[in-house]
């Protein structure tokens, strides 16, 4: 059984159908993809996903139970947890608060608790060095890092990242690659939406593409780079489907 599933799920602004009948799945320990063009329906996806947007119709279904009625924070509580394309963090804080303040809100448990866990959430993603600094100082290569952190300070079992490689150096991408590699091998169920596709095709057991929010393709990395229909969708934007 997959961890997380769509199921026929549609999602319309006014006469707009931003997301058509789409169903994908999400398995444990495993980096799925969700890619398309601009406009194609991903974080409309990822919103209903995590409660932020109610669908016209389909379900949410996590660990095979129907969650689509449940809040965002109902769903946070249960283990899923997201980073936003366009930065969410609180910028008067430091890195070490704004991945200290999403323990705070979840995590039962002492304040020494609570700082040992933001330490090892730091150590873990690379970010010690310069936990002290404020977030607005940060460059935006690691402000996204920054996110993931808070993300993980909740102890997520689905982790979905929304562009989080945007803005990155190469350098970072690399470092950012090896780190999702090792989240997922601890058991991790991570879906990205990423415009790099490289690094989608490299790090995704599984994609699915979406396009004017209908689900075209699913596939393993080569037979999405293969698929005619992904290859039409691709045409005629900057990024080449390989
Ligand atoms: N709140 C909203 N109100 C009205 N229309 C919306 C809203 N959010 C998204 N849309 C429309 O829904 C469609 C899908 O948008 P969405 O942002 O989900 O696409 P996307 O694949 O994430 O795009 P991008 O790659 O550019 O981020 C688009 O036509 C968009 O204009």
């Amino acid at each position: 059984m997959p961890l997380l599933e769509t199921r026929d799920i549609t999602v319309r602004f006014g006469g707009n159908t931003a997301v058509d009948g789409v169903g994908l799945t999400m398995d444990e320990g495993q980096i799925t993809g969700l890619i398309g063009p601009n406009g194609a329906g991903k974080t409309t996806m990822f919103n209903t996903i995590t409660g932020l947007q109610k669908p016209a119709s389909g379900q949410v279904l996590l660990d095979g139970a129907d969650i689509t009625g449940l809040s965002p924070a109902k769903r946070a509580r249960r283990g899923m947890a997201r980073t936003f394309q366009r930065l969410e963090l609180f910028l008067s804080l430091s890195v070490r608060d704004n991945v200290r303040v999403a323990g705070d809100v979840l995590r039962k448990g002492s304040r020494k608790q609570l700082d040992e866990a933001t330490d090892a959430v730091l150590e873990r993603t690379g970010l010690t060095d310069i936990a002290g600094r404020d977030v607005s100082d940060v460059p935006i290569g690691r402000a996204r890092v920054v996110e993931v952190a808070r993300a993980l300070m909740t102890s997520p079992r689905v982790l979905l990242l929304d562009e989080p490689a945007s803005g990155q150096t190469e350098r970072e991408t690399e470092a950012f690659a090896e780190m999702l590699t090792g989240l997922a091998a601890e058991g991790l169920a991570i879906c990205l939406v990423e415009h790099d596709l490289p690094l989608v095709m490299r790090l995704c057991s599984a994609i699915h593409v979406l396009d004017y929010g209908e689900l075209i393709a699913s596939g393993t990395p080569r037979e999405i780079r293969e698929s005619p229909k992904v290859i039409a969708a691709y045409i005629g934007t900057e990024e080449a489907a390989s």
